[in-house]
């Protein structure tokens, strides 16, 4: 406890003394009790536009301001891209232990971490068919590690390890599992901690509305935020927000802030599957974004086996952009299908299941079906789809659900890693097997009426809105 407190005052006296301003309404306080680790709480009212800190951005640790760019060259971190280039500055920094100017940032970044790629086999079998599994990715970044980011650290060991006369041997020993732990470390701190810094000049190509082109955010600077980053995140209560000026980057309230709140931020809509992957925690208010994915691969699979898949409509469709590695079923309340089947597996469906001269006909005019009609024979694959996908899981819904009743681990309660693990995963697989009972439900009925049109909401202007959240962007 007292080492813990120690190294937070520690951090926020080397903060203070690169010049950042903290305002004295507010705490770095201890939430390990709820399993949060720290967090930044109110201590006396803030008003709403209250500036919470502010911190200088040459506090930020990114390749911008790590020595190690004054001593290499630009187009190795051009290579590398900007998320390598931050494990680069990232592993050189931390393995510079005190003489680090970040020294005491690193003391109180976690070494442990819950997110995916740190749990064992068993533990990850407990997420059972959910998607989630393949997108850890930690044989990819493994390949990467390995091929792209050591091979850097030996071309530039006499600069890495300063000094040292073994510094050629150190560089080679980067290979051991050890040290890619250690990059999968990094790693991990920059999925849940770090910003894309936004440039203090405005980007060249803005839309009229004044944001930047996609590939101009993909491409942003990825930077470690000492302070903004001991921000917990809640799905509903997010009171405060990074603004970047100049000089600074300000942290200010959204909206007013009682003694004794929470300061939160918003990691975004991402179902619990995600949050794990990325942040490895789950809260139940994220639940209202949940998913469960139709893999590509078994919508293909059951379509050869009903003997209608074509190359020809499968490149059509890629064409018009319909493809995607999976399909989400999102969540709905009350559960509808033209609120949560993506439109787009409809139309796979749909165009893989039309007779020859409407599908010739449709492509000629490059049309599709309207996502908004289910026909029968529709209806009655999208339900083989379902069940298909729901016998992937090991257990029922009604099996998880007696397990989950006996959880009191998730939600915040301190408990063992294991337990605590096992329960998250639970919850995230007994949803998506929720979602996919009541699409299979809905289907059931809808194939028993022979199809049928699903009356989708209309926006503002009149025009027809896509149920769920339509194509998601796919890490
Ligand atoms: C940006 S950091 C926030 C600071 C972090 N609590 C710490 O002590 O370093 C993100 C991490 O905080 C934790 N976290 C964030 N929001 C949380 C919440 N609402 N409940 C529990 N843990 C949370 C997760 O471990 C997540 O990976």
């Amino acid at each position: 406890m007292a080492d813990f407190d120690e190294a937070s005052q520690a951090f926020l006296a080397w903060l203070r003394h690169t010049g950042a301003e903290i305002n004295p309404k507010i705490k770095l306080e201890d939430l390990r009790h709820r399993d949060a680790g720290r967090g930044v709480v109110a201590i006396q009212d803030i008003a709403e536009h209250e500036l919470l800190f502010r911190i200088p951005r040459s506090a930020i640790l990114s390749v911008e301001n790590s020595l190690l760019s004054s001593e290499i060259p630009a187009s190795t971190f051009n290579a590398l891209g900007p998320w390598l280039s931050l494990i680069l500055v990232m592993l050189y920094e931390n393995l510079n232990g005190s003489s680090s100017n970040w020294s005491s940032y690193f003391s109180v970044l976690p070494s442990e971490f819950n997110t995916l790629m740190f749990w064992t086999k068993d533990e990850l079998a407990e997420l059972q068919a959910s998607a989630v599994v393949d997108k850890i990715g930690k044989e990819s970044a493994d390949e990467m590690f390995l091929e792209q980011l050591v091979p850097v650290i030996i071309e530039i060991s006499e600069v890495f390890f300063a000094g040292d006369t073994r510094a050629k041997q150190k560089a080679e020993e980067m290979r051991s599992p050890a040290n890619l732990e250690l990059m999968h470390k990094m790693g991990s701190l920059i999925m849940a901690y770090a910003f894309d810094i936004e440039s203090s000049t405005p980007p060249k190509n803005v839309d009229e509305d004044g944001y930047a082109s996609e590939e101009e955010d993909e491409a942003l600077p990825k930077g470690m935020v000492p302070l903004a980053d001991m921000l917990n995140a809640d799905a509903d209560q997010c009171n405060a927000r990074l603004f970047y000026q100049d000089r600074y980057l300000d942290m200010k309230a959204l909206k007013p802030i009682k003694a004794g709140e929470e300061v939160f931020n918003d990691y975004g809509p991402l179902p619990r599957s995600d949050l794990l992957r990325r942040y490895g925690y789950i809260t139940d208010n994220y639940a209202q974004y949940d998913v469960v994915e139709i893999q590509m691969d078994l919508v293909a699979d059951l379509a050869t086996a009903a003997g209608i898949w074509s190359t020809e409509r499968v490149e059509y469709l890629d064409e018009q952009e319909i493809l995607d590695s999976g399909y989400d079923i999102t969540v709905s309340e009350p559960f509808t299908l033209q609120e949560s089947l993506s439109p787009e597996l409809i139309i796979l469906v749909e165009t893989l299941l039309l007779p020859v001269e409407e599908f010739d006909r449709i492509k000629q005019k490059g049309k599709l079906p309207k996502p908004e009609k289910i026909t029968g024979a529709g209806a009655k694959l999208l339900h083989k789809i379902v069940q298909t996908r729901i016998a992937q899981y090991a257990t029922s819904l009604e099996e998880d659900s007696r397990v989950l009743h006996a959880d009191s681990t998730v939600g915040g309660v301190t408990s063992k890693s294991k337990d605590r693990r096992f329960a998250m995963a639970r919850a995230v697989r007994s949803a998506e097997k929720k979602l996919l009972r009541q699409a299979e439900e809905a289907l059931a009925e809808l194939t028993a009426r022979g199809g049928g049109a699903l009356k989708r909401q209309r926006d503002v202007d009149g025009d027809v809105e896509m149920g769920g959240t339509g194509k998601k962007q796919r890490a």
